[in-house]
């Protein structure tokens, strides 16, 4: 493994690619590379570029030739969708990667990110988890098909540092919340779910919430703009073989975390717990020394962040993507 060493700074007049811009890490750093002033952005939405396609990808890495790329595309969602939909997220994840990673290589791109995420850990990984934990144990069972991708998205960036020399990283978050989230009641991620679902109980007057799962497993928490924070810093101090966590390192149980929403929202009903849908993995807590220790730490603390949720989601609950 090779030491973390200073790395030139991102050419801010180099044509930089943002895969998935418009989705919730992407529009972050996106947001973050047009306040630093890069000149030349590069963004597709699904509809104009499915990364799915193999063609159109190389096509479009021929034409724009990316000296810098960020892969925040990907099938997301959160515990049921992983969980109902498993062969989708094992499959477009593994397409869309393999294509882009595959057409950066024949194009040439010298300096890439590549975002997994925090599930890609054992289901019973020490805690807090340490970067060495991948693959000693096995996954949790609701997102291992997910998570399976992730890992070969790792490996992919490992070997093609190997084989080419290019300095490619990979950063793994923990659970993301902010602007531009999927709200959906369904599909997304428990503190977007949370948000809507007590902001609507509010304003309909319902006395009781109900959740899902037992409210006892603990999760950690980042903002979407301390992560796209932390993706800028890594791609100009970062380099090294091994993915790198990024986190807070502080975790809450769901259920402390519904009474934060609850609090945020001024609902006063109160909560149960629909125990027929899962909790998934117990504990996910990230060890972040490598992180500290490269010079990078989160701001915005959880309390604040979720203010902060909560005034976008009213500002533009008539535009929510579900
Ligand atoms: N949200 C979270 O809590 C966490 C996220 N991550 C990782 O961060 C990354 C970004 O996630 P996040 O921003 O939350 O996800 P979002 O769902 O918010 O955004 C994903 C983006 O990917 C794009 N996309 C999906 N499929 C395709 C496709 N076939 N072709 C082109 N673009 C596609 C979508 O584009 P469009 O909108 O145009 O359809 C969308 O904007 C992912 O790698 C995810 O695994 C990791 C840990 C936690
Ligand atoms: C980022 C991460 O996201 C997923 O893993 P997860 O951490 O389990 O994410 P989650 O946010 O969906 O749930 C967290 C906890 O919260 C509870 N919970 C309560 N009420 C709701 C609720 O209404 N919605 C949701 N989604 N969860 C709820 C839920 O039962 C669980 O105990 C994977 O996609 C994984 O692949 C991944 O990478």
């Amino acid at each position: 493994m090779s030491e973390i060493t200073p790395i030139p700074k991102l050419d801010k007049d180099a044509p930089v690619y943002v895969a998935g811009h418009n989705g919730l890490v992407g529009s972050a750093i996106w947001r973050q590379l047009v306040d630093k002033r890069f000149s030349n952005l590069i963004g597709r939405s699904s509809a104009e570029l499915d990364l799915t396609s193999r063609t159109l990808v190389f096509d479009f890495f021929q034409t724009y030739t990316p000296q810098v790329v960020v892969l925040a595309a990907a099938k997301v969602g959160g515990i049921l969708a992983n969980n109902t939909y498993p062969a989708n997220f094992l499959s477009e994840n593994l397409q869309i990667q393999t294509n882009v990673l595959d057409a950066a290589v024949e194009f040439k791109v010298p300096k890439l990110l590549f975002l997994g995420s925090s599930c890609i850990y054992p289901k019973y990984a020490e805690q807090p988890i340490s970067e060495d934990s991948l693959m000693t144990g096995p996954l949790e069972p609701t997102n291992e098909a997910y998570a399976l991708a992730k890992i070969a998205g790792i490996v992919h960036v490992q070997s093609v540092r190997r084989q080419y020399g290019y300095r490619w990283i990979s950063a793994m978050p923990t659970n993301l919340y902010g602007p531009g989230d999927n709200f959906s009641l369904q599909n997304s991620h428990v503190l977007p779910a949370l948000i809507r679902r007590y902001e609507n109980a509010k304003r309909n007057d319902e006395p009781v919430v109900t959740n899902w799962g037992s409210g006892s497993p603990m999760r950690e928490f980042l903002h979407v703009d301390d992560m796209a924070n932390a993706c800028l810093h890594l791609l100009e101090n970062f380099d090294r073989d091994e993915q790198i966590n990024v986190g807070t390192g502080v975790d809450h149980s769901i259920k402390e975390i519904a009474e934060m929403v609850a609090d945020a929202v001024g609902y006063q009903g109160s909560t149960e717990w629909d125990t027929t849908k899962p909790d998934g993995t117990p504990r996910k807590l990230l060890n972040v020394k490598t992180l500290h220790d490269s010079g990078w730490k989160h701001s915005i603390e959880l309390e604040r962040g979720i203010d902060m949720t909560v005034a976008w989601f009213r500002e533009n609950s008539g535009e929510l993507r579900t």
